[in-house]
This record gives structure tokens, sequence and C-alpha cells, in this order.
């Protein structure tokens, strides 16, 4: 589903990632780890296509990422939902204007479909009696659970999360990671990456270090 062919990423001459591979297959879960400024972040872009490598392919669902252009472009940036660390939302909009957004963006326009589709996904993250909530009234847990939601609207085949956790206390790091394994439970390819230890420790999923500019990849036990 994603896969790093050698591939070397510097900006100038102050930082370089170098011969980086990367497999996850579909519908697997996995952590991207590595202390600040080593690249974490840079992997996601490579990924999302806002970045190109300078040398290497990056390979999502069989497409060369750097080829892609327009149309295709665009559809390959539908089919990876991204959630960050600052959730990125409207917060003078309510859950369910900020979910809906994304579906209107995508052309949706049936009020209908755009009604059951945000209710089901606020339904899945236990959203519902704060649908018609400003988003500026949530959480930060709740926040990223709407996040969750835009993220995963259209149905997309992976998630890319950055530090999704970063400005949650330990519990609500918890009830955000546990959404994500269900998420990946129901088949969506997971790529978490997290500077927190004890989501990484004991879980027994796989995990790609970053650090010094190489990548290395381990089974946390
Ligand atoms: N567009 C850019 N131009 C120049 N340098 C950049 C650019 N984007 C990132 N960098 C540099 O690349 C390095 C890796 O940055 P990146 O954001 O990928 O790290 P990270 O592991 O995600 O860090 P953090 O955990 O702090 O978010 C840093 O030294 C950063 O300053």
């Amino acid at each position: 589903m994603i896969q790093f062919y050698n591939v070397t990423k510097s900006y100038g001459d102050h930082f370089e990632l170098s011969g980086v591979n990367i497999r996850i297959a579909k519908g697997q879960f996995c952590f991207l780890c590595g202390p600040s400024g080593a690249g974490k972040t840079t992997i996601i872009n490579l990924i999302l296509g806002e970045e190109h490598p300078n040398q290497g392919s990056v390979l999502v669902n069989r497409r060369n990422v750097p080829d892609l252009r327009g149309n295709e472009l665009a559809r390959h940036r539908r089919d990876v939902g991204v959630v960050f660390q600052d959730y990125r939302l409207i917060e003078r909009l309510n859950v369910y204007d900020n979910i809906a957004l994304a579906l209107h963006i995508c052309g949706f326009t049936a009020r209908r479909e755009i009604d059951r589709r945000v209710e089901a996904v606020c339904k899945m993250l236990g959203l519902v009696k704060y649908i018609h909530a400003p988003v500026m009234q949530l959480s930060g847990g709740e926040k990223q659970r709407v996040a969750i939601a835009r993220a995963l609207i259209h149905n997309p085949p992976v998630i890319i999360a950055d530090e999704p956790t970063g400005n949650l206390d330990m519990k609500q790091s918890i009830d955000i990671f546990r959404i994500f394994r269900k998420i990946c439970d129901m088949g969506t390819t997971v790529f978490f990456a997290t500077h927190d230890n004890h989501l990484v420790e004991g879980s027994g999923i796989p995990v790609y270090r970053v650090d010094n500019g190489m990548i290395s990849y381990d089974v946390s036990p």
C-alpha cells in the first residue's frame, strides 16, 4: 500500500534522509517515530506528494506519487486521509459543517447523502451529541475526533496521522490511539507518527524509526 524504495530527500546541506525503505501492507498499522527534526513530517509530505524525493520512488497504492499531476494528484490526496496535531478545523463552524465541508469540496451536493455520511461517522466516533456544537467549545480530544471524522468521511484506504496526540493528555491520547486501531481493524492502512513512547511500547505494532537521516524498522515487544 505504501512503499518507499531507496528514497533520498535533502533540504540544502542542513538535512538529508537517505536510503529510506518503507513497506506498509494494505490494512497494516505502523508507527513512525523519531526525535524532533528527524524527518517524520518530511516522510508524510512525500507520501502526500507535497514534497518530491531527490532520488528513489514513493508508491502509494502502486502509483508513484512524484509522477502524479492535476486530477491524479487530487485523487491521490482524497485517497489519503490526514490528521494533524493541531486539528486544522474551522473553530467557528460546528462539527457537522466541519465534516460536511470535506464532502462539499469533493463535489458532493446531495443533502441526504451528506447527512447520512456525516451522521454515520459521528456515530462511530462518539460525536453525535456534539454534532451542532461549534468546534471552539470542544476539548482537545473531541476536536481530534472531529478531525478524524473529517479525514474518514471519504472512506480513504489510507490514514496518515502526524503527531495526532501531541496536544492531548495521556487519557485522551489513549482514546485517540484506540480510535485509530479501530479504524485499522475496519481495513484502513494507518501510518501514525508519534513521540508518545507510552503508546508505542508494549503495543506490538511495527515501528519505523528515523534518526540521523536513516530509518530503521522494528516491532516493539
Ligand atoms: N520545506 C523545508 N525547507 C527546508 N528545510 C526543511 C523544510 N521542511 C523541513 N525542513 C527541515 O527538515 C528537517 C526535518 O523536518 P521535519 O519537519 O520532517 O521533522 P519532524 O521529525 O517532523 O520534526 P517534529 O517532530 O519537530 O515535527 C528539519 O531540520 C527541518 O528544519
